[in-house]
């Protein structure tokens, strides 16, 4: 058997031989991916006598017998032995020599692997110069896109940003520059559209990881048997379809920086579970790997849901909730600092005349006297949505109540013409109806898509889909989230 294979080998070699002329370094290796034979050019790289891989004269006799990696550490020989598959070109670069590398897999007469091939077409170096070019230009575009994207996720905002000059904005200041001082998960709690996502970037902007990546997931926006490849990535080949490069997570896309977990309430148990041991033991494993890889992340997670009802209920981890916890905000609601209304509708009107080419419109004291009657369910992101749909349906120069008739007409009539005959409950719930269904309509009955728009936590729709009677079922007979694509088999 062994005398066999040996002969297999030096066929192989003889193989080699025949090409000699056409090929610059070869190597042989074992099942084991052990060194049987290279060849002396690998060693002498003409025409300066400079050594290919920087080895001494003597060293084709020291190698046979080592892995293969102690000559060349990131060879993909292995690779061809292991997998059986050839790798029939690869560029490859030796310090500043771009080589064009065949590697093939050795059989015996059954067919099972012995070892592997490997050489470099002669001059590849000049034949390549095109390609070779090529693929440094590539390269180095790659390099800017990377450096781009790992711009894109530095952090967006700094507490400057957020706007507000209410006491409990102003409290709210202090303690994210507080945060910032401290290495320590944190917790931001609020209602939908309080702020949440502003001030997790604003905690980031104000510690020492500024310079490291922002990295945001939103745990609700993902389908449940995906979020566990999105967190933590995926080993190379870890199921069927899946890509033979390793696919980051979450956790190692944020390495040095921040992570933002939104919606942490979301997150089913049984990842709750391996995110409390990431967050004790700093590693996390990829999908479908065994190995650990350290990472140094700070999670700041949020959640406008009400978590110590959801332990007490089962439905999360009282130790996961004590280790985010370290320092939670209470971010306060627009209702209790409506002093900042008239500086955060000033702003998102400037921001809106801007996106639609408009000159900017001012908003006079009786459209703020609606916008202070209101109690903004729905937070800033609601004060910015009502101020967009101003300007996309009325015109004039400036914002006045009238504006508000159809968008806020609970409000709006009363303080415009309170003699309405009918009570207001009534045509408040009447009116709250009629925009649920809308919306349900236009986002085609996704409940997320329908909870954004209107600027709900998405229970909060839930409850009033159920006080009026909503049922997705029979109003649109669809499915009312996306479907949930199946990791592969
Ligand atoms: N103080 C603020 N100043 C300026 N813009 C703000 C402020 N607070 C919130 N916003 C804006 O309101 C919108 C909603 O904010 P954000 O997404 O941070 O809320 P959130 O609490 O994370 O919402 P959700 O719980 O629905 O994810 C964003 O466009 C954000 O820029």
């Amino acid at each position: 058997m062994l005398g066999a294979r040996n002969e297999q080998f030096a066929a192989a070699r003889d193989l080699l031989g025949m090409i000699d002329e056409m090929i610059d370094g070869a190597l042989l290796i074992d099942q084991d991916s052990r060194i049987v034979w290279l060849n002396e050019k690998h060693v002498w790289f003409s025409p300066k006598q400079m050594t290919l891989l920087g080895l001494g004269p003597d060293a084709c006799a020291k190698a046979v017998g080592k892995p293969v990696e102690s000559l060349i550490p990131h060879s993909r020989m292995r690779e061809v032995v292991e997998t059986g598959r050839s790798i029939p070109l690869d560029v490859i670069k030796y310090g500043e020599h771009t080589l064009l590398v065949s590697r093939l897999p050795l059989r015996d007469q059954t067919g099972a692997v012995i070892g592997a091939i490997s050489f470099s077409l002669k001059n590849s170096v000049t034949l390549l110069r095109p390609i070779a070019d090529r693929f440094n230009k590539l390269h180095s575009r790659l390099v800017h896109m990377e450096k781009k994207l790992a711009a894109v996720r530095t952090s967006k905002y700094t507490v400057e940003n957020l706007v507000g000059f209410s006491p409990p904005m102003l409290r709210l200041k202090r303690l994210i520059r507080k945060g910032g001082q401290i290495n320590s998960s944190a917790l931001l709690l609020g209602e939908t559209g309080s702020g949440k996502e502003l001030v997790a970037h604003a905690i980031h902007a104000a510690s020492d990881r500024v310079n490291g990546p922002f990295v945001g997931l939103n745990v609700a926006a993902i389908p449940e048997n995906l979020l566990e490849a999105e967190c933590f990535g995926v080993a190379p080949g870890a199921y069927t379809g899946a890509s033979h490069q390793p696919r980051p997570g979450k956790f190692q896309l944020a390495h040095g920086g921040t992570l933002f977990l939104d919606e942490i309430g979301d997150m089913p148990l049984s990842l709750q579970v391996k995110l409390l041991r990431v967050l004790q033991e700093r590693e996390v494993e990829p999908l479908g790997s065994n190995q650990v890889v350290k990472v140094d992340v700070r999670i700041i997670a949020a959640t406008s849901r009400a978590l110590p009802e959801m332990i007490k209920e089962g439905k999360f981890r009282a130790d996961l909730f004590y280790r985010l916890n370290v320092f939670p905000v209470q971010l306060p609601p627009l209702r209790d600092r409506k002093e900042d209304l008239e500086i955060l509708a000033s702003l998102f009107s400037e921001r809106t005349a801007a996106t639609f080419d408009q000159p900017m419109r001012n908003v006079t004291p009786q459209a703020l006297e609606v916008l202070h009657a209101h109690d903004w369910p729905g937070n800033v992101r609601e004060l910015a949505n009502v101020i967009e749909q101003v300007y996309a349906r009325t015109d004039g120069d400036q914002i006045t109540a009238d504006d508000f008739a159809e968008i806020l007409p609970q409000i709006a009539p009363r303080l415009t013409a309170p003699s309405r005959k009918r009570p207001l409950a009534e045509a408040v719930d009447e009116y709250e109806r009629s925009l649920i269904l809308t919306a349900l309509t236009e986002a085609k009955g996704n409940k997320l898509e329908t909870a954004r728009k209107l600027g709900l936590a998405r229970t909060n729709l839930y409850a009033k889909m159920s006080r009026h009677n909503i049922s997705l079922d029979t109003q649109y007979g669809v499915a009312a989230e996306a479907e949930q694509p199946e990791l592969g088999a």
